[in-house]
């Protein structure tokens, strides 16, 4: 483990907020004990992940992406697990890029483990990221919560989600703990679980239990997900009609906006903002701190 100090920005989007680590030549060694102790929101800095922000051409997974984006969000869980996309850390991604005077506001390409997005910083600091389109899979799973029992919509996002609909958020429980589900087969690589319930036409609200990180305050391809099943549940697919659909995703930390495209692609909008920047005293980092 690296005893020279490590610098670090703090963000957040809807308040899903990550600990961004610059590393522009990959040279920092982050394995997932160092990347669970810095999201450690009491011994360490705190955070629902690690955005690994590391030049695409320095990083054996996307190196092969260098000639679309130059730069790549390595995605770490607060647990230390990979993950292959998060929605909310790309649009932060983005906002960090433009911070560190990397690109200037307009479109910027981000490459991840689920491909190249593309990201628009708007002027009135949104920022939205074509998030690509969506997977359905049949088989779905049963998910339970203190004795009532949802069926959860499969949707791919790039990485798995379940999404149940529910009369009332608070059904969901605690979510301390992954609520249990079955057939456990359906996500042999574990699940982030979402739990919805409508708002109003085309609005609703949602929490999540995020695979790597137990309940976090918003998730945003969790929240493409919830879109696109619960406009599959109120028989709308752009597909057929041609014409885009807009849904409102209420999250514990604000308001995700996200759009179907006719063509299948998913476009999400919120804010994306960088609070702090600071190093990680080397003591601590080297485990002799008390
Ligand atoms: N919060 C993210 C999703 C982060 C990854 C997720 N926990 C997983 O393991 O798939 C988002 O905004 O999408």
């Amino acid at each position: 483990m690296s005893t020279a100090p490590i610098a670090f920005l703090k963000g957040h989007g809807t308040e899903n907020d990550f600990v961004i680590v610059p590393d522009p030549d990959n040279a920092l060694d982050l394995p997932a004990a160092l990347v669970a102790r810095v999201c450690d929101r009491r011994a360490g800095i705190g955070g629902d992940g690690v955005l690994h922000v590391v030049r695409s051409a320095a990083h054996p997974e996307a190196r092969h992406l260098a000639g679309e984006a130059e730069w790549f969000m390595d995605y770490r869980n607060a647990d230390g697990s990979v993950a292959e996309m998060c929605g909310n850390g790309v649009r932060v991604f983005a906002r960090y890029l433009e911070h560190a005077g990397h690109v200037t506001a307009g479109d910027i390409a981000v490459a991840t483990r689920a491909g190249v997005k593309q990201v628009h910083l708007a002027k009135n600091g949104d920022v939205t990221v074509s998030m690509g389109r969506a997977a359905l899979p049949e088989a779905g799973v049963t998910v339970t919560v203190d004795g009532r029992s949802w069926p959860a919509r499969n949707v791919n996002m790039g990485n798995p989600h379940a999404v149940a609909f529910v009369d009332d958020l608070a059904h969901a429980g605690t979510l301390y703990t992954e609520p249990p589900y079955a057939p456990a087969a359906v996500y042999p690589d574990g699940v982030n679980i979402e739990f919805v319930a409508d708002r109003g036409p085309r609005h609703v609200a949602m929490r999540v239990h995020e695979r790597g990180a137990a309940e976090t305050r918003s998730c945003g391809t969790g929240a493409c997900a919830v879109a696109v099943a619960t406009a599959r549940r109120d028989g709308v697919d752009p597909a057929e009609t041609g014409t885009p659909v807009t849904y409102t995703v209420d999250v514990l930390g604000g308001t995700l906006v996200i759009t179907e495209l006719p063509d299948g692609r998913i476009e999400m909008t919120g804010p994306a903002v960088i609070v702090a920047e600071g190093r990680i005293d080397p003591a601590w980092l080297s485990g002799t701190a008390a």
